[in-house]
């Protein structure tokens, strides 16, 4: 990781050596061409004043040589310099994707989806300034002031005694004001990420923001956003046009001081009249490409902000390391959580505290325990989107960071899940782009068309819907470890019943972990695994773990079922329990019909 933004902006630039020289090249050709013209041009009226004859032909033609070389060297920077600047920008848009793909499941950065959409969009979008119109044209104005410097001194050294502290003066400008420049740069692309952000969750929330009655207030603050995000505007616009009026003054002073310097040359001799144009053009007029870096280092501080934070996040280290080559997982595999311990932060609780169990090839695992106990926790580090700080957790006996393609042997349903825009079938190949969704979507219940559109966020489905195309699009993989996180949480009775059927089977060729709070699910399981407060409380075969009646899972279903009042573990109590046990609903599970 390099130290800078900046310097890690000079280094990307630097991989693209040849495009950049050509964007130097060609600018600085287009700066000569300029200057010649002036120079030319400035000596022709001199000599026509100092009534000396010129080769006017001759003189035109150069003239026009040299507009046309400008003409061309200006239409090639525009076109290098903004190949190279998208092809930058294509590049770093790239390498943010990266960086989201790579720390997003665990969101440790804590930053919005649509803080991070504007670092994509916007903060990349802003350097598209720094790559096309800052950067060669910053290092050839340099060498054009260098050059008409040069050629003045060679005139008349006293010809810069003005112009030479101005341009120093104006160079300097952008480093008095560059602390403020960069303060408003940074509030401004952080103004600009949070309206992003809040817009974003606007949008995404619009239906509870109706439903509550929240659009008013929602908008009052969406209002407010926009107003600070104006005033960072204002107050960065000041600044900056404090500062061009400021480098219009100290050129207009340039040009008058030189015009005297230049009299009072010719007037004592020291400077022939013929002389006295060009004299002119190369003091004050090397104030020109001055004047332009100043120009460019007025946005200096947006530039450095927007690069900030493009930098912060693709050089985010990565919540997991890439997998290490490992031996492949055996065939019908079991996955085994040995001794795991996890926890979110370095100073957080440990939320997973030596975690061991066994979901073997073929079996169907329950996690139980009440809320926080650790369950998606356990499903997290299964999924690698972070791995245990001690312990590890063997897929057929292979580590599951040597795993290259872990997403082909582990599928999910997940509580919350997201479908894109696009149809159903689109969805249900997410993991396995050339299967054929028809048999999945069969498998899950579902009997809507493939091509049916789902809508963003699967907005046009129900939700039992949604739930069966996250399923079908689990199947459809075909992995032989399947974890369901509340997968049958949204049907109704009847739609349960069969799709924890087909679950079962689909069960008996893979590896089945189940998150459920409803105790039907859980009776369905082959084992039992009850997590309390990060730890293994117990686990076992339910009718074991049911009849120790002051056991966990028993304490936990006693919570919800008070009319099983017969002696705790008797005949008679275990069948009242089991008859219960398919009525009773966890906390979070819906009345029976609704969905
Ligand atoms: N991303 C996170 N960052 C920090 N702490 C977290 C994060 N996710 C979960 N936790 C904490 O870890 C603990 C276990 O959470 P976990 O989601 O695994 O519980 P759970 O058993 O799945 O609960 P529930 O049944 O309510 O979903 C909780 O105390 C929770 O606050």
């Amino acid at each position: 990781m390099t130290a800078s933004p900046m310097r890690w902006l000079a280094r990307t630039v630097g991989e693209h050596r040849r495009a950049f020289a050509s964007t130097l090249v060609s600018h600085l050709l287009g700066q000569l061409a300029a200057l010649g013209i002036a120079v030319t041009a400035a000596w022709l009226v001199g000599h026509a004043v100092a009534g000396r004859t010129t080769p006017l032909d001759a003189f035109a033609g150069i003239l026009a040589g040299l507009v046309l070389v400008a003409t061309l060297a200006t239409w090639w920077e525009t076109y290098v310099a903004h190949d190279l600047a998208y092809l930058l920008l294509a590049r770093l848009r790239g390498e943010v994707y990266d960086a989201i793909a790579r720390i997003s499941p665990s969101r440790r950065l804590g930053r919005r989806s649509g803080d991070l959409s504007a670092t994509v969009l916007s903060d990349v979008e802003t350097l598209e300034w720094l790559f096309a119109h800052t950067l060669a044209q910053s290092l050839t104005a340099g060498t054009v002031l260098t050059l008409g410097t040069a050629l003045a001194v060679l005139l008349d050294p006293r010809l810069l005694v003005v112009s030479l502290p101005v341009t120093v003066c104006v160079l300097t400008l952008p480093l008095w004001s560059r602390r403020m420049s960069r303060r408003h740069g940074e509030e401004l692309r952080e103004a600009t990420a949070e309206l992003a952000a809040d817009v974003i969750d606007t949008v995404q929330g619009m239906r509870e923001l109706t439903a509550f009655g929240a659009l008013e207030r929602r908008r009052a603050m969406l209002a407010e956003r926009t107003r600070r995000l104006a005033r960072v505007q204002a107050a960065n616009a000041g600044r900056g046009g404090l500062e061009a009026a400021l480098l219009d003054l100290l050129v207009a002073a340039a040009a008058a001081g030189t015009l005297l310097v230049v009299a009072t040359l010719v007037r004592s001799g020291d400077l022939p009249l013929a002389h006295g144009p060009v004299a002119m053009v190369l003091a004050a007029g090397s104030l020109g490409p001055a004047v332009q870096v100043a120009l460019l280092l007025k946005e200096y501080g947006t530039l450095r902000a927007a690069a900030g934070r493009v930098h912060g996040l693709v050089t985010a280290p990565a919540e997991v390391s890439p997998p290490s080559d490992g031996p492949a997982p055996a065939p019908a595999p079991d996955v085994v959580f040995e001794d795991v311990h996890f926890r979110y932060s370095a100073d957080g609780p440990e939320v997973l505290r030596g975690v061991s169990f066994t979901i073997p090839h073929g079996k169907t695992v329950a996690l139980v325990g009440r809320s926080g106990a650790g369950k998606t926790t356990c499903v997290s580090l299964l999924l690698r989107y972070w791995d245990p700080d001690r312990g590890r957790i063997l897929l057929g006996g292979t580590p599951l960071d040597q795993i290259a393609d872990l997403s082909s042997h582990v599928t999910v349903v997940p509580q919350d899940v997201h479908l894109f825009a696009g149809t159903i079938g689109d969805n249900v190949r997410l993991g396995a782009p050339s299967a054929d969704p028809a048999p999945a979507l069969a498998r899950a219940q579902l009997t809507l068309d493939p091509d049916t559109m789902a809508g963003e966020r699967g907005v046009m489905l129900s939700g039992g819907q949604r739930a069966r195309v996250a399923i079908a699009r689990a199947l459809a993989v075909d992995a032989p470890v399947l974890i369901l996180d509340e997968a049958i949480a949204n049907l109704d009775p009847e739609n349960e019943a069969r799709l924890a059927d087909a679950l079962e089977v689909a069960a008996r060729d893979r590896a089945t972990l189940v998150i459920a709070h409803r105790l039907s699910t859980i009776r369905r399981a082959d084992h039992i695994v009850v997590l309390h407060d990060g730890r293994v409380a117990e686990q076992g075969a339910f009718e074991d773990l049911i009849a120790d009646s002051e056991g966990h899972l028993s304490r936990l279903f006693r919570l919800r079922s008070p009319e099983v009042s017969d002696e705790p573990g008797s005949e008679r109590w275990l069948d009242q329990a089991k008859q219960a046990l398919c009525r009773i609903r966890y906390p979070g599970d819906r009345p029976a019909g609704q969905h």
